[in-house]
């Protein structure tokens, strides 16, 4: 058989049938679902009296409107606690299994999957939320979809798609110190632009890429919709096998083995043809920051803003310029030194056990700046869990960093926690759209180390000034 790539395999094992001049037929092996888009899929549902066909497959969590305090009380905003209620119903009447809140599993519906086993090599995942592009870190091809795509699958474990092109971003080398997978990616989407992947479905690859642990990887493939990409992916390895193995839900034992077995074939053969390649060197990046309203608006954390000028056809000038008025900012003026009111640490971009590790080795002993609010939203019940087993609670608590109850928060604020107008917000999470984190809060996207360093100092920082001396001293 010819060079295939990692997509083509797995693609090619879930068609169950290929539509002339049309869309295949995929079949789904995990369907995970949140509150904000099943509702008018179980209703779709309810109206043409089809059940769920096969309910162990579609698994739920309640994440997007959840509070982050006080989580064993009623949720108090009644849109609210109205979605979360009629995913509890939904799930009940259809023998789905739910992680709502207070459940030891609950949190963000992209960190869980992984976190329990249930994400693993080789399977097609889909979710209807579009950084569902997470799981795609475990060799996996994952994507989001809309809420009639939810439907659809909750009644026939098959989605209608056809095949996106494939693109291979290959990233050879060695990161710098203190630059993280999320410099990687908002990298890669500043050089590229925030469409720059339509139309693809990404492979990263390259040693920089199979050094990284899984969580960063998970950082990566999440952001990989941020480049207009429909989802993003890396081979299994080892570090794919040693993070699965002895989860939750994942094959135990010989079944295990086979499995591994069978993920070891998924890699991408020599010789397998892309529809595009780019290369980049993990020397060149540096630790990266947003200065706009999209990913792609980002340069290194100790660049300049760039100029109207340099951008091409004159409606993307005035994108341009609405952005920069928007986030207040001003083409050449650098964002070191600049004075921010926030910092959130969290979302499914950067809220796993090793991004609040990073933050805990950098603020351990110190004090966050007066000016700053600092909030840290573990991404689930398992990573606070883990965070206070290790002591970082204390840590925080000691450098004046909140820790609060899993959800996705700040992320976009579909909750009590936002960003106040106007005000500067140095984020872990993955979108600086206009009033994502509040009406007219300012997003600025960076790493959790940058979001750490900043927060202590009170202005934006380049984390690389104090990472040899703290790396020292973490022995
Ligand atoms: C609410 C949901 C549909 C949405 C998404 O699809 O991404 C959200 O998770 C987001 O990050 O904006
Ligand atoms: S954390 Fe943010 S990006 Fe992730 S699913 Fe929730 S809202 Fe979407």
């Amino acid at each position: 058989m010819s060079a295939r790539t990692l997509f083509d395999k797995i693609w090619d094992r879930h068609v169950v049938k290929s539509i002339e001049d049309g869309p295949d037929v995929l079949y789904i092996d995990r369907h995970f679902i949140h509150e904000v888009t099943s509702p008018q899929a179980f209703a779709g549902l309810e109206r043409r009296g089809i059940s769920v066909f096969r309910p162990q497959q579609t698994i739920a969590t309640a994440d997007h409107n959840v509070p982050t305090k006080d989580q064993h009380l009623p949720i108090r905003e009644l849109l609210s606690r109205q979605q979360v209620d009629k995913l509890t119903e939904n799930c009940a009447n259809h023998g789905i299994e739910l992680y709502g809140l207070n459940h030891p599993f609950q949190g963000i519906v992209h960190v869980i999957g992984p976190e329990l086993g249930i994400t693993q090599p080789g399977m097609t995942i889909v979710c209807g939320d579009s950084h569902t592009s997470t799981h795609g870190a475990f060799g996996a091809i994952a994507f989001g979809i809309g809420t009639s795509e939810v439907e659809q699958v909750l009644a026939t474990q098959c989605i209608l798609q056809a095949r996106p092109k494939r693109m291979r971003i290959t990233i050879d080398g060695e990161l710098a110190p203190g630059v993280t997978s999320k410099d990687i990616i908002l990298y890669i989407i500043s050089q590229i632009s925030a469409s720059g992947g339509t139309g693809y479905f990404v492979e990263y690859a390259g040693s920089a890429i199979r050094s990284l642990s899984m969580e960063a990887r998970m950082t990566i493939c999440n952001m990989s919709i941020e480049m207009g990409a429909r989802g993003g992916m890396i081979a299994p390895d080892e570090t794919t096998f040693d993070y699965v193995r002895g989860r939750k839900f994942a094959p135990q034992g010989e079944e295990l083995e086979k499995m591994i077995a069978y993920w070891k074939t998924l890699p991408t053969d020599e010789g397998a043809a892309f529809d595009t390649e780019l290369h980049y060197r993990a020397e060149d990046i540096p630790p990266m920051i947003t200065y706009g309203t999209n990913p792609g608006m980002g340069i290194a954390i100790d660049g300049t803003i760039p100029a109207a000028e340099g951008v091409e056809n004159e409606a993307e000038r005035a994108s341009f310029r609405k952005a920069l008025q928007y986030m207040g900012l001003e083409s050449g003026a650098k964002l070191l030194g600049k004075p921010i009111s926030y910092v959130f640490i969290g979302s499914c971009t950067n809220a796993r056990i090793e991004d609040l590790r990073q933050v805990a080795a950098l603020v351990k002993g110190k004090q966050k700046a007066e000016n700053v609010n600092a909030m840290i939203i573990p991404g689930s019940k398992q990573v606070e869990l883990q965070a206070r087993e290790e002591g970082l609670d204390r840590i925080f608590a000691e450098a004046g960093f909140e820790l609060r109850q899993p959800g996705c928060s700040a992320c976009l604020g579909m909750n009590e926690d936002k960003v106040p107008k106007g005000e500067y917000c140095v984020s872990t999470s993955n979108r600086n759209f206009e009033g994502r984190q509040g009406p007219g809060a300012r997003t600025l996207l960076a790493s959790p180390l940058t979001a750490a360093v900043t927060a202590l100092n009170g202005y934006i920082s380049d984390v690389r000034e104090v990472w040899a001396e703290q790396t020292l001293a973490n022995g």
